[in-house]
């Protein structure tokens, strides 16, 4: 990918907290119109490395590059609100910097959420509050979307909905997404490109390279077998007249 597209780029990132290396020689790259996600078990370094990537965590070495005037939309894992602040959803988006009532009710349509309008923020269902975060992070515009799991609290028909609407957003707008995700099945076909961590990059790749290496395998074990993407194995060969030859044995069927 070309430099004039480059968002973001990590370069050698290490950092402790108290006695754990919670990030080893981390190196990323980002494009405008990349989809990134961030795979790894509990506790491997992802929300720690978005927040460093994002400069709202400082790092013992290394460096992050951000393209000049990059607009980041942000949906973080948790948000800790005062609670008894009292505010309705409409409320809480009209406090994304420079947000117009026609563009919050945009997304309010956009994401399916108009019944919360008026509701206040406190009483949200965790799905609920995950759609308003996702709402806020777009109406900053952002050139760069970032997703700390998503789909956290989010029903099944919910996610699939999402994952389908996160390639769409991108093309639309034309941004990078990262996105930090434990759905494998889901994400694996959402993704360009899937970076699996365990404080350190494991492997790293198309989602077809990296669910089907060893690093990978041993992170996830049993639960990478029904990974429900799309993989093509080509059975047969073109001949240069037109000819299908179905001589070639085909390796495995595709999900
Ligand atoms: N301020 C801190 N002090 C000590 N340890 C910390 C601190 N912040 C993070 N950690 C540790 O760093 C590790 C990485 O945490 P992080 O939240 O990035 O993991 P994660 O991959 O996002 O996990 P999960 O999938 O559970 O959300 C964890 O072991 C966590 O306990």
């Amino acid at each position: 990918m070309s430099e004039a597209t480059l968002l973001l780029k990590a370069t050698g990132l290490n950092l402790k907290r108290r006695h754990k290396q919670v990030l080893t020689d981390i190196n990323l790259e980002l494009h405008a119109g990349q989809i990134l996600t961030l795979i790894g078990p509990n506790g491997c370094g992802k929300s720690t490395l978005i927040r460093v990537l994002l400069g709202l965590e400082s790092i013992d070495s290394g460096s992050v590059w951000h393209r000049k005037a990059l607009t980041v939309g942000y949906m973080p894992q948790h948000l800790q609100l005062e609670p008894r602040l009292p505010l309705t959803v409409l409320g809480f988006l009209r406090l994304a910097r420079g947000a117009r009532d026609s563009a919050i009710h945009g997304w309010i349509q956009r994401l399916g959420i108009q019944l919360l309008t008026d509701q206040d923020i406190q009483d949200l269902s965790g799905g609920e509050w995950q759609r308003v975060l996702l709402a806020r992070a777009l109406l900053l515009k952002p050139d760069l979307l970032v997703l700390d799991e998503p789909v956290q609290g989010v029903d099944v028909q919910g996610q699939h909905e999402l994952y389908r609407l996160i390639p769409t957003l991108r093309d639309e707008l034309g941004c990078g997404v990262l996105m930090v995700s434990h759905d494998l099945h889901l994400v694996m076909a959402a993704t360009d490109e899937v970076i699996c961590m365990n404080g350190h990059i494991c492997c790293s790749g198309h989602p077809d390279h990296v669910s089907g290496s060893e690093a990978y395998q041993q992170l996830f074990g049993q639960r990478t077998a029904p990974i429900a993407h799309y993989t093509h194995h080509h059975d047969h060969q073109h001949c240069l007249d037109g000819h299908i030859d179905h001589d070639q044995t085909a390796e495995t069927s595709q999900p």
